[in-house]
This record gives C-alpha cells, sequence and structure tokens, in this order.
C-alpha cells in the first residue's frame, strides 16, 4: 500500500497510522463510509463526532478487534489485515490504551496494576526491573507516591493518571486515548491534557484522542479530524475548523461548551 505523505506539522515524522477507504456497517446501519486518516509520528490528532458517529469503531478497527468491510489500514507499517493473532498481539502491545473509564482492576493496588501488563507480556523481567518500570511509568504521570493505593482511594483524575502509567508501562509508540477528560472538573481536565502532551514529548508517541472536550481537542491535539455522516470532514489545525463555515461543524462547535 502507498503511504500518504503527512504534512500539517513540520517537526513530524513518517505515517504510523494510514487509513484510506474504509467502510463499515453493521447490518444496515452504515457506520463508516470511506475513511482516510493519515497520523504522523510524533503527531497528536483529535477525532471528534457525535455520539454514535463511529469514533470507537474506528478505534477497535484500529488495533483489530473489528475487521473492516473494505478499505487498507497500515499500523506501525504492518498491515492490520494481514496479520495473524499472534503478529496482533504483537502490534497492540506497541499501541497503549486509555480507556474512557480507567479500566483499572479494583481488586489491585496501583503498583500490582501497572505490573501486571508488563509481567504478562515481557517475560524474565527481575522483580527490581519491573519495580523501577512501575516507578518510571508512575513518576511520568505525577503520582509517585501512590504504588500502594488501591484504586477506590484515588480521586477520578488520578485513576485516569494511573490509567494512561499503565498504558505506558509498554513504552508504546501509539497512544489511543478514548474521552480522557470526561467526567473530571476543568482544573481536573486541565491537568490530564498537560499530561497529554508531555506523554507525547517524553515517549514521542503519536496519538488519537477521542473526545467531545474541545478544550482538550484545543490545548493537546496538532490536527483535528470530525466525523459526520461515517465521513471526514477536512482536517485541520483546530483554528481551521472552528472558523469553518461548515454549518455541521458549527453546530457541534456550539453545543460543545469550550472554555
Ligand atoms: N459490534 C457492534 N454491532 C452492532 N452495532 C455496533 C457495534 N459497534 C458499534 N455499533 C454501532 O455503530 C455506531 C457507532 O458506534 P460507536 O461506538 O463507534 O460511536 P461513538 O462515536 O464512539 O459514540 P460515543 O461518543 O457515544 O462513544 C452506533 O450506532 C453503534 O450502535
Amino acid at each position: 500500500m502507498q503511504k500518504s505523505k503527512c504534512k500539517p506539522d513540520k517537526n513530524k515524522g513518517e505515517p504510523v497510522i494510514s487509513i484510506q477507504g474504509l467502510y463499515k456497517s453493521f447490518g444496515t446501519l452504515d457506520v463508516l463510509k470511506g475513511i482516510d486518516l493519515t497520523v504522523c509520528e510524533g503527531e497528536n490528532v483529535a477525532v471528534l463526532g457525535k455520539s454514535g458517529s463511529g469514533k470507537s469503531v474506528l478505534i477497535k478497527i484500529i488495533v483489530g478487534l473489528l475487521k473492516p468491510d473494505k478499505g487498507t489500514l497500515n499500523v506501525l507499517e504492518k498491515e492490520v489485515e494481514e496479520l495473524n493473532g499472534k503478529e496482533l498481539d504483537e502490534l497492540r502491545l506497541r499501541i497503549g490504551f486509555s480507556f474512557q473509564g480507567s479500566a483499572l482492576y479494583d481488586s489491585m493496588s496501583v503498583f500490582e496494576n501497572l505490573a501486571f501488563p508488563l509481567t504478562m507480556n515481557v517475560k524474565h523481567l527481575t522483580k527490581k526491573e519491573v519495580e523501577s518500570a512501575v516507578e518510571e511509568a508512575l513518576e511520568a504521570v505525577g503520582l509517585k507516591d501512590k504504588a500502594e493505593r488501591m484504586p477506590a482511594e484515588l480521586s477520578g483524575g488520578q485513576r485516569k493518571r494511573i490509567g494512561i502509567a499503565r498504558a505506558l508501562i509498554l513504552k508504546p509508540e501509539i497512544m489511543l486515548y478514548d474521552e480522557p477528560t470526561a467526567g473530571l472538573d476543568p482544573i481536573t481536565s486541565a491537568e490530564i491534557n498537560e499530561l497529554i502532551n508531555e506523554v507525547q514529548e517524553k515517549y514521542n508517541t503519536s496519538s488519537i484522542i477521542i473526545t467531545h472536550d474541545l478544550t482538550c481537542a484545543k490545548n493537546t491535539c496538532n490536527r483535528v479530524v470530525m466525523l459526520v455522516e461515517g465521513k471526514f470532514l477536512p482536517s485541520g489545525k483546530f483554528e481551521e475548523l472552528f472558523g469553518t463555515d461548515n454549518q455541521q461543524v458549527k453546530d457541534f462547535f456550539n453545543y460543545n461548551f469550550i472554555q
């Protein structure tokens, strides 16, 4: 497959996600109707779209959890549809997923939550190596002192941070954030936005950030794409999209509060 070029940011590198002509339907419901998307190394891209527009379906296709009906999908130089189960698992280890609800194991301490994906996926690590990897991930999210806490003892913002630390523990090349600021107050949301930017800088991750939060999109993303009726509107910097004449974009922006 020919890779598309990245233009938006002069500092950004080669494409790490390249999607062309992607279609997905469920029965008579046509969700994705010819999606093209390129995400470059070190780039943060926000995917906006109203509820039910297909953002999660797109993410699931990217990580191989759903098969597209048509189209090509290249992730980290792998043609996803050609991978067998083992190869898909290997690819997924290079992708960090920050879930909307943080998805921590309630019966495990913060330390155990972070150590778990590491010991499951990397063989022959010493106890000391696991401890130092957990410590580094906790430090990256500013919660080094919370290793012994249980998830129930953390605030919503702290749980989000731990969820991000867990996604970072395997040093992913791509981060997928699903509504990273949902349910958080404006100050905590701003802290999470800052953390997303720190992760991008420190780990040089490329990210897709699914969000309804326009402040999050504005403050964390190099580029914004908007999913409308199964297709992406032309992408651009946040300000370009904000200033557009397109009525669907204007409606979306009018309905979503921006600070
Ligand atoms: N496995 C599935 N089987 C049938 N329909 C599905 C399946 N997964 C998603 N859908 C449908 O596809 C559409 C898009 O769903 P999706 O979860 O991607 O929306 P979304 O944009 O992420 O919404 P939200 O912002 O509310 O999370 C919805 O109508 C949903 O019901």
